[in-house]
Protein backbone atom coordinates (compact mmCIF):
# COMPACT_ATOMS: atom_id res chain seq x y z
CA UNK A 1 0.00 0.00 0.00
CA UNK A 2 1.59 3.41 -0.82
CA UNK A 3 2.52 5.78 1.62
CA UNK A 4 -0.14 8.92 1.57
CA UNK A 5 0.80 10.79 4.80
CA UNK A 6 0.87 14.18 4.69
CA UNK A 7 3.94 16.24 6.36
CA UNK A 8 2.64 18.29 9.24
CA UNK A 9 4.72 21.51 10.41
CA UNK A 10 2.95 21.97 13.50
CA UNK A 11 3.59 21.54 17.59
CA UNK A 12 -0.16 22.31 18.23
CA UNK A 13 -1.95 19.66 19.35
CA UNK A 14 -5.14 20.63 18.49
CA UNK A 15 -3.80 20.74 14.68
CA UNK A 16 -3.07 16.87 14.99
CA UNK A 17 -6.50 16.12 16.75
CA UNK A 18 -8.23 17.72 13.90
CA UNK A 19 -6.36 15.85 11.16
CA UNK A 20 -6.52 13.12 12.97
CA UNK A 21 -10.99 13.57 13.43
CA UNK A 22 -10.33 13.90 9.43
CA UNK A 23 -8.94 10.62 9.02
CA UNK A 24 -6.11 12.62 6.92
CA UNK A 25 -2.84 10.53 7.80
CA UNK A 26 0.03 12.52 8.78
CA UNK A 27 3.66 12.09 9.98
CA UNK A 28 5.11 15.11 11.78
CA UNK A 29 8.24 17.11 11.04
CA UNK A 30 9.64 16.93 14.76
CA UNK A 31 12.65 19.33 14.83
CA UNK A 32 16.12 18.30 16.28
CA UNK A 33 17.19 20.21 19.28
CA UNK A 34 19.61 21.78 17.18
CA UNK A 35 17.43 23.06 14.65
CA UNK A 36 14.86 24.74 17.61
CA UNK A 37 16.56 27.60 17.43
CA UNK A 38 16.89 28.87 14.06
CA UNK A 39 13.27 27.50 13.79
CA UNK A 40 10.97 29.79 15.49
CA UNK A 41 9.18 31.46 12.45
CA UNK A 42 9.11 35.26 13.66
CA UNK A 43 5.52 36.12 14.57
CA UNK A 44 5.45 39.30 15.66
CA UNK A 45 3.20 41.79 13.88
CA UNK A 46 4.67 44.31 11.13
CA UNK A 47 3.89 48.08 11.34
CA UNK A 48 0.53 48.54 8.74
CA UNK A 49 -0.20 44.77 8.67
CA UNK A 50 -3.63 44.00 8.43
CA UNK A 51 -4.99 40.57 10.14
CA UNK A 52 -5.11 39.03 6.90
CA UNK A 53 -1.89 39.74 5.49
CA UNK A 54 -0.40 38.74 9.27
CA UNK A 55 -1.69 34.99 9.38
CA UNK A 56 -0.57 34.74 6.02
CA UNK A 57 2.56 35.51 5.98
CA UNK A 58 3.36 34.00 8.94
CA UNK A 59 1.30 30.63 7.71
CA UNK A 60 3.57 30.74 4.91
CA UNK A 61 6.90 31.41 6.70
CA UNK A 62 5.86 27.74 8.58
CA UNK A 63 5.60 26.37 5.02
CA UNK A 64 9.14 27.47 3.88
CA UNK A 65 10.67 26.73 7.32
CA UNK A 66 9.11 22.88 6.60
CA UNK A 67 9.59 23.06 3.10
CA UNK A 68 13.64 23.72 4.03
CA UNK A 69 13.85 21.10 6.14
CA UNK A 70 12.65 18.46 4.28
CA UNK A 71 14.64 19.14 1.37
CA UNK A 72 17.61 19.59 3.80
CA UNK A 73 16.52 15.93 5.14
CA UNK A 74 16.37 14.42 1.99
CA UNK A 75 13.24 13.04 2.91
CA UNK A 76 10.21 11.59 0.92
CA UNK A 77 8.72 13.46 -1.62
CA UNK A 78 5.19 14.26 0.06
CA UNK A 79 2.67 17.36 0.71
CA UNK A 80 3.44 19.60 3.50
CA UNK A 81 0.53 21.39 5.99
CA UNK A 82 1.32 24.18 7.89
CA UNK A 83 -1.15 26.91 9.55
CA UNK A 84 -1.52 29.98 11.79
CA UNK A 85 -4.64 31.38 13.53
CA UNK A 86 -5.43 34.82 14.85
CA UNK A 87 -8.09 36.96 16.22
CA UNK A 88 -9.11 40.30 14.55
CA UNK A 89 -10.09 42.68 17.14
CA UNK A 90 -11.01 46.26 15.29
CA UNK A 91 -8.52 45.41 12.92
CA UNK A 92 -5.92 44.55 15.46
CA UNK A 93 -3.90 41.51 15.48
CA UNK A 94 -4.60 39.52 18.73
CA UNK A 95 -2.26 36.59 19.13
CA UNK A 96 -1.66 34.25 21.93
CA UNK A 97 -1.36 36.16 25.32
CA UNK A 98 2.59 36.75 26.94
CA UNK A 99 0.98 36.00 30.18
CA UNK A 100 -1.71 35.80 32.52
CA UNK A 101 -2.13 39.66 32.86
CA UNK A 102 -2.20 39.69 29.26
CA UNK A 103 -4.59 36.89 28.86
CA UNK A 104 -6.90 38.67 31.33
CA UNK A 105 -7.20 41.98 29.70
CA UNK A 106 -7.53 40.63 26.18
CA UNK A 107 -10.38 38.78 27.43
CA UNK A 108 -11.80 41.48 28.55
CA UNK A 109 -11.77 43.46 25.57
CA UNK A 110 -13.46 40.20 23.75
CA UNK A 111 -16.49 39.98 26.71
CA UNK A 112 -19.53 41.21 25.42
CA UNK A 113 -19.04 41.45 21.65
CA UNK A 114 -17.83 40.48 18.26
CA UNK A 115 -14.41 39.69 16.87
CA UNK A 116 -12.86 37.53 13.97
CA UNK A 117 -10.38 34.38 13.89
CA UNK A 118 -8.27 34.06 10.84
CA UNK A 119 -6.79 30.72 9.98
CA UNK A 120 -4.36 30.74 6.88
CA UNK A 121 -3.36 27.18 5.61
CA UNK A 122 -0.70 26.01 3.37
CA UNK A 123 -0.13 23.32 1.50
CA UNK A 124 3.15 22.46 -0.71
CA UNK A 125 4.92 20.48 -2.40
CA UNK A 126 8.17 21.40 -2.42
CA UNK A 127 9.97 18.31 -4.12
CA UNK A 128 8.20 19.57 -7.68
CA UNK A 129 10.80 21.39 -10.08
CA UNK A 130 8.65 24.28 -9.70
CA UNK A 131 7.38 23.93 -6.39
CA UNK A 132 3.11 24.03 -5.80
CA UNK A 133 1.73 26.24 -3.25
CA UNK A 134 -1.60 26.32 -2.40
CA UNK A 135 -3.38 28.50 0.60
CA UNK A 136 -6.62 29.39 1.57
CA UNK A 137 -7.73 31.76 4.49
CA UNK A 138 -10.90 31.15 7.37
CA UNK A 139 -12.77 33.88 8.53
CA UNK A 140 -15.25 33.32 11.09
CA UNK A 141 -17.52 35.58 13.26
CA UNK A 142 -17.18 35.15 17.27
CA UNK A 143 -20.14 36.71 19.59
CA UNK A 144 -18.88 36.45 23.61
CA UNK A 145 -21.71 37.19 26.40
CA UNK A 146 -20.43 39.35 28.18
CA UNK A 147 -18.35 37.84 30.97
CA UNK A 148 -18.01 38.82 34.80
CA UNK A 149 -14.16 39.59 36.22
CA UNK A 150 -14.32 36.67 38.32
CA UNK A 151 -14.66 34.04 35.56
CA UNK A 152 -11.77 35.94 33.47
CA UNK A 153 -9.99 35.29 36.54
CA UNK A 154 -10.92 31.21 36.85
CA UNK A 155 -10.40 31.37 33.04
CA UNK A 156 -6.86 32.27 33.53
CA UNK A 157 -6.31 30.43 36.30
CA UNK A 158 -7.21 27.19 34.30
CA UNK A 159 -4.37 27.79 32.20
CA UNK A 160 -6.56 27.38 28.82
CA UNK A 161 -5.09 30.73 27.95
CA UNK A 162 -1.20 30.73 27.86
CA UNK A 163 -0.73 28.97 24.26
CA UNK A 164 -3.97 29.95 22.36
CA UNK A 165 -4.55 32.99 20.12
CA UNK A 166 -7.31 35.20 21.66
CA UNK A 167 -6.35 34.07 25.08
CA UNK A 168 -9.77 31.15 24.78
CA UNK A 169 -9.82 28.19 23.34
CA UNK A 170 -13.98 27.79 22.14
CA UNK A 171 -13.26 23.39 22.32
CA UNK A 172 -12.42 23.98 26.04
CA UNK A 173 -14.30 26.20 29.10
CA UNK A 174 -14.37 28.98 27.04
CA UNK A 175 -16.97 27.27 25.03
CA UNK A 176 -19.42 29.00 27.80
CA UNK A 177 -18.15 32.34 26.45
CA UNK A 178 -19.65 31.67 23.11
CA UNK A 179 -23.06 32.93 22.33
CA UNK A 180 -22.67 32.48 18.38
CA UNK A 181 -20.16 31.57 15.79
CA UNK A 182 -20.85 31.88 11.82
CA UNK A 183 -18.00 30.54 10.09
CA UNK A 184 -16.08 27.14 10.48
CA UNK A 185 -15.84 25.88 14.14
CA UNK A 186 -12.53 23.85 13.03
CA UNK A 187 -11.28 27.11 11.19
CA UNK A 188 -11.60 29.05 15.19
CA UNK A 189 -9.61 25.86 17.06
CA UNK A 190 -7.00 25.90 14.57
CA UNK A 191 -7.47 23.93 11.10
CA UNK A 192 -10.90 24.51 8.44
CA UNK A 193 -11.02 21.03 7.91
CA UNK A 194 -13.65 21.91 4.92
CA UNK A 195 -10.98 23.95 3.04
CA UNK A 196 -8.25 22.08 4.05
CA UNK A 197 -9.67 18.34 2.82
CA UNK A 198 -10.27 20.39 -0.74
CA UNK A 199 -7.32 22.01 -0.72
CA UNK A 200 -5.61 18.67 -0.86
CA UNK A 201 -7.49 17.28 -2.98
CA UNK A 202 -6.44 19.76 -5.53
CA UNK A 203 -3.01 18.25 -5.24
CA UNK A 204 -4.71 15.09 -5.73
CA UNK A 205 -4.47 13.81 -2.70
CA UNK A 206 -7.02 11.15 -1.56
CA UNK A 207 -8.77 12.05 1.65
C1 LIG B 1 -9.33 31.03 19.03
C2 LIG B 1 -8.71 29.70 19.34
C3 LIG B 1 -7.35 29.44 19.11
N1 LIG B 1 -6.81 28.23 19.40
C4 LIG B 1 -5.38 27.91 19.16
C5 LIG B 1 -5.12 27.35 17.74
C6 LIG B 1 -3.63 27.53 17.59
O1 LIG B 1 -2.96 26.36 18.01
C7 LIG B 1 -3.31 28.68 18.56
C8 LIG B 1 -2.78 29.85 17.77
O2 LIG B 1 -1.41 29.72 17.57
P1 LIG B 1 -0.69 29.40 16.20
O3 LIG B 1 0.54 30.25 16.14
O4 LIG B 1 -1.64 29.46 15.04
O5 LIG B 1 -0.27 27.86 16.32
P2 LIG B 1 0.65 27.11 17.37
O6 LIG B 1 1.82 27.97 17.78
O7 LIG B 1 -0.23 26.58 18.47
O8 LIG B 1 1.15 25.86 16.54
P3 LIG B 1 2.13 25.77 15.25
O9 LIG B 1 3.29 24.92 15.70
O10 LIG B 1 1.27 25.08 14.21
O11 LIG B 1 2.56 27.17 14.85
O12 LIG B 1 -4.53 29.02 19.23
C9 LIG B 1 -7.61 27.21 19.94
O13 LIG B 1 -7.11 26.10 20.22
N2 LIG B 1 -8.96 27.44 20.16
C10 LIG B 1 -9.56 28.64 19.89
O14 LIG B 1 -10.78 28.78 20.10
Amino acid sequence: MPDTRIYLVSRSVRRRELLNQAGIRFELMLLRSAERQDAEVDESCLPGETPEVYVQRVARAKAIFGANLLLQRHLPKRLLLAADTTLDLDGEVIGKPKDSADAIAILRRLSGRSHRVLTAVVAAMPHDIEPRVKSCLSVSDVTFRALTEDEIQRYVQSGESLDKAGAYGIQGRAATFVESIHGSYTGIVGLPLCETVLMLREFGQAV
